[in-house]
């Protein structure tokens, strides 16, 4: 029987001299030529007598099939081993090894993906940093998305914090279709919103992070990222694979950009949602974010408002756990939703709500409290049910978007 993808997916020792990946060709595909197709032409590039003299030289970059498993309906899934040696430790090189020139020609999916496990980049924070940056432990992080998504200036985003923040908020990001617009620029944003968490802070002893959003090239984007860092941002937001793992992997490596970085999954659909194609979300939003420094990572969560399998959540929870990245559930996430994802996962993650918070029916400041009542329910084993909860606002909510 084949491994769950989870079990599939963990790293390596350190030190490990190989990476192994396992691929699934669909029935109809010659699995055994496919695979050594990828293991040579990924690889060495070419192996016939040509290349004798050079035999020695070639071998040590050359990968291996090591095994071929023929599935009840006639696909085949193989583990092919490539050389750690051909790397130079970026996630670019990597998937460039692993499913480059590969991908335009072959019918492949990449079900799991074996690093060892001192390859890439560890995460600075992670989710124990986080909580120790915001003083918050033992308990569910709770974070909320600034909507709606277009439209507000700076003064609109501070208002919304504002209201946020009194109720005891942790973390707030902009939306991700957001970039650096003349009517709201990013470090208006933040100059606007700075003075709110300070206040919260004053008022309260508690941080709130404020993870904002970049855009822009790569130059300017990292300028971005320096500048609101230098200004006192505490957090930041990138759409990692719309941007590009080189420029995570740019802003984890910078000295000037010491703040947790959220990584969003936009267009992780277009790598990861053909059945046949592509590569596993486990390894995308799980194995690779998770070696490219990440420090929390978002993702549908499956009882949420996107079509997501469970066993996708449940691979890419597995991938970032193992090197203590902060799992972030996500889209459609409400109140009524607590109990399903705490029951699944426990506390160590960081509950995201935008519309959840933002379209309580009685607010924004109502929309976090009703989070908290639910949680403090959960805690004490009380029903999460509308007809068990009394008025206020997690009845309201549990009236609105159902669950518990
Ligand atoms: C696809 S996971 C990222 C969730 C996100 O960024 C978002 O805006 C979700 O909004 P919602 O109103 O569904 O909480």
């Amino acid at each position: 029987m084949m491994p769950a993808e989870d079990e599939r997916s963990r790293d390596l020792p350190a030190g490990h001299s190989w990476i192994e990946v396992d691929y699934r060709f669909p029935p109809g595909a010659d699995g055994a030529r496919q695979a050594q197709m990828l293991a040579v032409g990924q690889t060495a590039g070419s192996w016939d007598a040509r290349h004798s003299h050079r035999e020695k030289e070639l071998r040590s970059h050359l990968g291996e099939v090591r095994s071929l498993a023929l599935q009840e309906d006639g696909g085949t899934v193989a583990t092919i081993a490539f050389p750690r040696g051909n790397l130079d430790g970026s996630m670019g090189a990597l998937l460039t090894m692993i499913f480059g020139k590969y991908s335009l020609g072959g019918v492949a999916r990449i079900l799991a993906l074996r690093l060892p496990a001192d390859y890439g980049l560890q995460p600075r924070f992670g989710l124990p940093g986080l909580r120790q940056r915001l003083d918050v432990h033992g308990r569910p992080l709770i974070m909320a998305i600034f909507k709606p998504a277009l439209g507000l200036d700076a003064a609109g985003h501070a208002e919304i914090l504002a209201q946020a923040a009194m109720a005891g908020l942790d973390i707030i990001k902009d939306d991700e279709i957001l970039p650096d617009l003349a009517e709201a620029p990013v470090l208006e944003r933040w100059r606007a919103c700075a003075p709110i968490i300070e206040a919260r802070r004053d008022r309260s002893g508690r941080d709130l992070l404020y993870a904002v959003n970049l855009s822009g090239d790569a130059r300017s984007l990292q300028e971005q990222a320096r500048r609101l860092v230098a200004e006192g941002a505490n957090a930041l937001l990138l759409n990692v694979l719309t941007y590009g793992f080189a420029v995570l992997e740019a802003l984890v490596r910078d000295p000037e950009v010491a703040v947790p970085i959220f990584a969003h999954p936009a267009f992780a659909g277009a790598l990861c949602g053909a059945p046949e194609h592509g590569l596993a979300y486990g390894v995308v939003l799980g194995t690779l974010m998770a070696h490219a420094g990440a420090d929390a990572v978002l993702y549908p969560a499956h009882y949420g408002s996107l079509p997501f399998s469970a066993a996708d959540e449940t691979a890419i929870v597995a991938a970032l756990r193992a090197r203590a990245v902060a799992p972030v559930p996500s889209a459609g996430v409400h109140p009524g939703t607590l109990a399903q994802i705490l029951g699944d996962y426990g506390c160590e993650v960081i509950l995201n709500a935008g519309t959840g918070i933002m379209d309580h029916p009685d607010g924004i400041g109502p929309g976090v409290l009703a989070f908290f009542e639910a949680w403090e329910r959960w805690q004490q084993g009380e029903s999460l049910r509308l007809e068990a909860v009394p008025p206020g606002p997690l009845h309201r909510a549990l009236e609105k978007w159902g669950g518990g």
